[in-house]
């Protein structure tokens, strides 16, 4: 079985200024009004799975407000043996990550599982891998090969270096104060490490489109759906391309070519869902890449990893709202935001873990159910 978090334990996370959740395989439902803390508490989870936030790339953020430092500790049972991860943040210091009192130096070692569990989340501001722009859908991707790769974390990080002393390089061409020769450089080890992402993302690509096509039927419906990459220049061209497009470059004081300029492109029937899908279509697919995601992962690993989804149930009619708590009963463990339990039938709430959120205060409410979690 795969792995799942057992237990969490926040402190000064954002407004939680100490509180402690007991979780369960399956379904958890985290259950509160308006502004209490629902969102907090999935991004502290995420938070201590991967050592950062998916909401916010400044760790400072994540701080309570008027406090010094945050520490989030959570116990994950992994088969029969159990593993305590911790991360803890003050401004100014460097962040510390440990696995059973032991640090792990490297973010990307980190967050690319080295705790043996793994996070898929789904915030409502994740409609923009749909609906915004093609950077929304790269990281989209980046955040997914990372969450696998720290090679594929360290390349992508390494590449937007590459791409901005580039771009310097270019304006200091263009006014007369760099020689044009001294641009070969700089595209040797751009397309290095750019060829590094796009092999990454190329190989991503059709089982993606695979996991894609299958979640969109079952939550949305039998229309052809498709997820397709979409290059500024394949990576057979890509040296070419870029040396072609020297001048051009130059001139604007931009690289023009290469996996920081390229897009995923989701199609319903052939529409493109980025600028012609309704609402619901978007969600729908925002939803299905995270399933998709999901299913990567899990061929990637041979394990499932958790299920992170904030306030998904309220916008989906009633039928979508049944079959995704039924993937949620069946998944590893899934943790869900709700402001109204209604929105699960009583069937599925018995065998979940409800969890009341208030004020920054988790109350445990009982399980009957799958197990009495503890
Ligand atoms: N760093 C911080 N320190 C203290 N409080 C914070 C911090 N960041 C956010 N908050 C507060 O935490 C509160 C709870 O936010 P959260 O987004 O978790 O609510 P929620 O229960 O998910 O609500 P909703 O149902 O409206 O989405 C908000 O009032 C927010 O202002």
């Amino acid at each position: 079985m795969s792995a799942h978090i057992r237990a969490i334990r926040l402190v000064n996370f954002r407004n939680y200024a100490g509180a402690t959740a007991l979780l369960s395989p399956g379904l958890n439902v985290l259950v509160g009004e308006n502004a209490q803390g629902k969102t907090n508490l999935l991004e502290a989870l995420a938070f201590v799975v991967s050592g950062s936030s998916p909401r916010t790339p400044n760790d400072s953020e994540v701080v309570r407000w008027g406090e010094g430092f945050v520490r989030v500790e959570a116990r994950v049972v992994d088969g029969g043996h159990e593993r305590r991860l911790a991360v803890g943040y003050a401004p100014g210091s460097r962040k510390r990550l440990t696995v059973d009192g032991a640090p792990v130096e490297s973010l990307a070692r980190y967050a690319a599982g080295v705790a043996g569990v793994r996070a898929v989340t789904f915030f409502p501001d994740d409609l923009r891998v749909v609906k915004g722009s093609p950077s929304d859908r790269r990281s989209f991707l980046d955040a997914l090969l990372s969450s696998l790769r720290p090679a594929y974390a360290r390349a992508a990080a390494e590449y937007a270096r590459a791409v901005q002393q580039r771009n310097q390089l270019l304006r200091r061409i263009r006014d007369g104060l760099s020689s044009e020769r001294t641009l070969a450089t700089w595209d040797r080890k751009v397309v290095e490490l750019g060829l590094v992402l796009l092999e990454g993302r190329a190989a991503a690509a059709a089982p993606l489109d695979e996991h894609f096509r299958a979640s969109m039927r079952a939550l949305y419906g039998p229309q052809k759906a498709a997820v397709g990459y979409s290059y500024s220049a394949t990576p057979e061209r890509y040296a070419q391309a870029l040396r072609e497009a020297h001048s051009a470059d130059i001139e604007r004081g931009i690289t023009s070519v290469g996996p920081h300029r390229d897009d995923l492109r989701i199609l319903l029937e052939g529409v493109d869902l980025t600028t012609y899908g309704s609402q619901g279509q978007q969600r729908l697919a925002t939803l299905a890449l995270k399933f998709a995601a999901r299913d990567y992962i899990r061929d990637a690993t041979g394990q499932d990893p958790v299920l992170l989804f904030d306030d998904v149930m309220s916008e989906l009619d009633e039928r979508r709202r049944d079959y995704l708590a039924g993937c949620f009963l069946e998944s590893t463990q899934a943790v869900i935001s709700t402001t109204n339990l209604r929105y699960f039938e009583p069937g599925a709430l018995r065998r979940a873990r409800v969890l009341g959120i208030s004020g920054g205060s988790i109350s445990q409410t009982t399980k009957s159910g799958v197990d009495n979690g503890g």
